[in-house]
Parts: structure tokens; C-alpha cells; sequence
């Protein structure tokens, strides 16, 4: 079963240094019944205060949430009918998996009969049908999180709250969990809010996302959108990796603004959301990926500062020649065998295709 939440103007404050600190300030948000939801941001830009919340470990100063149509800002934790998985598993070293998993159905006294088939239910879901008479030390890591996992969904919660679940797992194996959490969130159709400052786990696995930066919400939206629409530079360097120039908008045509930057005119997408205004300050956004060589249309001249060979790939450093260059600009092209890199100090044409630009106020 699957619900809706909603968060009305969620505000957590702290009294730090004796003044006021805001962890999360004004927050609203409407997750969709059966929605994968992330939260992405930064350490210390408040995912966890507002998960913590919507799980009623914490208290929030101001604001609402409604789970369903159901007010559940007063309603203590453990009578919300959620489930929560942790970074650490925290599953009992003492018991085997199957009384880790059927420890939540015990508490409501669900006969025995019901129990076993349950948890070998949760556990086949997770894969996990022949683990059940072993112990937590005796499974991997990734194992490990499995059972918290199958723990949570045995007990069939309304909405499943994730705080960095795969941080703890190698790279190899956190690949993988992606992909089986995943999977059983939607078999089940599972509402699900899910925190990571890990970005390729955010686009990977989410319908929708919400980047947070100090305590408040940048931009909401589903992983495309926010890569190809940033509302602001924050998000577009967050999400992916993105060179920032600094030019003027100096007309409008369709969907597309001409930038004067460093002296050199360029066509690039308005932004949708938060677009500059002619004759006034404009971001260029292009990401390091859609920068090419070779072509000498709709392009910025530059020098290169350094190269950063990484095998099929070449990062190239560079400064816009005569521009603002606060820190250095990267280009990253596809190495083809048998060619040389170009060398440090040449100047040269970076082009890209106008949709690859996205024009952001930059006053
Ligand atoms: N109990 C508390 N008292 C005072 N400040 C707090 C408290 N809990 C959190 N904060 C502060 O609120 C801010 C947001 O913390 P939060 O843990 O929500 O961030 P986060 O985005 O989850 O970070 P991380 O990824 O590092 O866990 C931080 O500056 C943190 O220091």
C-alpha cells in the first residue's frame, strides 16, 4: 500500500552560539504515492534533519506534515506505519537473520504461522531465502543491508525512509544495491524518500529529486530536468559537473539567447526557470562533456592550463582567453588511439552546440 506525503513550510531550528540557526527553513514538498523521492545535497545541508522529521525522531519548529490526508506532525515515531533503513544496518549480532526479520512482526504478535511465511517472503525478495539461519556477522556487508532492508518491508510500511543506505558498501557493491533497491520499490510500489549526497545515486534511482543546500530546497525535480534545466549554478555543478562563464545577453530568439563572453558570441538555451534579461548579467552553463575542438562555430576562444590524461577520456584545463576565469574551465574529449594530446599554453576554439548551453541569470 502506498500513500502520498506532504510537507507544509517544515522549518527546524537550533539556537546556535546563542542565534538562530536554521538545519531546514521553510521546506514544501509533495512526494506522489509509489514516488522513489531523493534528497541531494552537500554534508550539513539538512537531508537528514528533514528525513529525521518526516520519521518523527525530531520535532520540527514550524510547519506540517500530512501523511495522506492524515496530520502526523504530533504523532510519535513509532506509530506512523513507516520504515526506516539506516547507513549502518543496525541489525542484532545476536539473533539469525530470520529473528532479525521477524523481530518487528513479534512485537505486533503475529502468530507464528504468518511470521514464517513473511520473512521468507521479505527474504526472498531480497534475495536472501538461504541466509536465514545464519547470524549478521557471518554476511557481507551488502547482505547485511539486505536484511535491514527485507526487516523494514516485512513489516509492509507506508513509506520507506533511507538515510545513505549503500555509503557503508564498496563501489562495486553499491552499484548493485542501486539497482535491487530499486527494483523492489517498484515491484512493490513503494513510496520512498531516500537521502544521499552521492549524485549518480540520485539520477540513477529516483523519479524525482530535491537538491537542498543550507537548509533549503534549490530545485525539485525529475534527474533529466535538473540536468538539462538547472535553476541555478548551484544545481548545475552539483548535478554533474558544469563550467560557469560570465558573459552579457545581448538578444533573445525562440528559446535561445546570444551571450557576449570575453568578447566572442554564442547561442545557448534560455533557462526555463530562472532566465537573465537582455543587456544584463548572464551564466553560461556547458558542461565539460559537450565542449568540443575542431569546429569554429558557436565557440569561445581559450588556452590550456593543463591536461589530465584518464585513458578513453583527455580533461582538458583551460581559461577563456581575456575572460573572468576564477577558477580553470575542463573540457573532457574522447582520447582516440593513435592521436597526440594538444600541449599545455595552445589557444584554440572551444565550441558547443546550443542546446548543450543553458543561459541562468547571473545579476
Ligand atoms: N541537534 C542539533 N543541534 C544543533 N545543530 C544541529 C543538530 N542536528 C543537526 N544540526 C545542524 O543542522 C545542519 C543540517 O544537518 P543535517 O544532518 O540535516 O545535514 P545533512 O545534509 O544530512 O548532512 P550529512 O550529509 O553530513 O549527514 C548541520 O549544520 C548540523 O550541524
Amino acid at each position: 500500500m502506498s500513500v502520498s506525503l506532504t510537507l507544509k513550510n517544515i522549518s527546524r531550528s537550533y539556537i546556535k552560539d546563542n542565534e538562530k540557526f536554521f538545519a531546514v527553513q521553510n521546506v514544501n514538498l509533495e512526494v506522489k504515492p509509489g514516488e522513489f523521492l531523493t534528497f541531494l545535497g552537500p554534508s550539513g545541508c539538512g537531508k537528514t534533519t528533514t528525513l529525521r522529521m518526516i520519521a518523527g525522531f525530531e520535532t520540527p519548529t514550524e510547519g506540517q506534515i500530512l501523511l495522506g490526508d492524515k496530520d502526523v506532525t504530533k504523532i510519535p515515531a513509532n506509530e506512523r506505519g513507516m520504515g526506516f533503513v539506516f547507513q549502518n544496518y543496525a541489525l542484532f549480532p545476536h539473533m539469525k537473520i530470520f529473528d532479525n526479520v521477524a523481530y518487528g512482526l513479534r512485537i505486533r504478535k503475529e502468530s507464528s504461522d504468518l511470521i514464517t511465511q513473511k520473512v521468507k517472503e521479505a527474504l526472498a525478495m531480497v534475495g536472501l531465502e538461504k541466509a536465514e539461519h545464519r547470524y549478521p556477522n557471518q554476511l557481507s556487508g551488502g547482505e547485511q543491508q539486505r536484511v535491514a532492508l527485507a526487516r523494514v518491508l516485512v513489516l509492509r510500511p507506508q513509506l520507506i525512509l533511507m538515510d545513505e543506505p549503500l555509503s557503508n558498501l564498496d563501489a562495486k557493491l553499491r552499484l548493485h544495491m542501486r539497482t535491487e533497491i530499486r527494483r523492489i520499490q517498484q515491484e512493490l510500489k513503494l513510496t520512498c524518500l531516500y537521502v544521499t549526497h552521492d549524485q549518480k545515486e540520485a539520477l540513477t534511482m529516483s523519479d524525482r529529486i530535491m537538491v537542498m543546500n543550507k537548509g533549503k530546497i534549490e530545485q525539485i525535480g525529475t534527474p533529466m530536468h535538473l540536468y538539462d534545466d538547472p535553476a541555478t549554478p548551484f544545481v548545475a555543478d552539483f548535478i554533474g559537473q558544469a563550467n560557469l562563464f560570465y558573459g552579457t545577453l545581448v538578444s533573445v530568439e525562440d528559446k535561445y539567447g546570444l551571450v557576449d563572453v570575453a568578447g566572442r558570441r554564442v547561442k545557448a538555451r534560455m533557462g526555463v526557470l530562472n532566465p537573465p534579461r537582455i543587456g544584463g548579467k548572464a551564466l553560461l552553463i556547458v558542461r565539460p562533456e559537450n565542449l568540443n575542438i575542431g569546429t569554429s562555430e558557436n565557440c569561445l576562444a581559450v588556452k590550456l592550463i593543463n591536461r589530465l590524461f584518464e585513458g578513453d577520456r583527455i580533461d582538458y584545463q583551460f581559461e577563456v582567453v581575456n575572460g573572468i576565469n576564477p577558477k580553470p574551465y575542463s573540457m573532457s574529449v574522447p582520447f582516440l588511439p593513435g592521436t597526440s594530446l594538444l600541449p599545455e599554453g595552445s589557444t584554440l576554439d572551444a565550441s558547443f552546440v546550443p542546446d548543450a548551453g543553458v543561459l541562468l541569470n547571473g545579476e
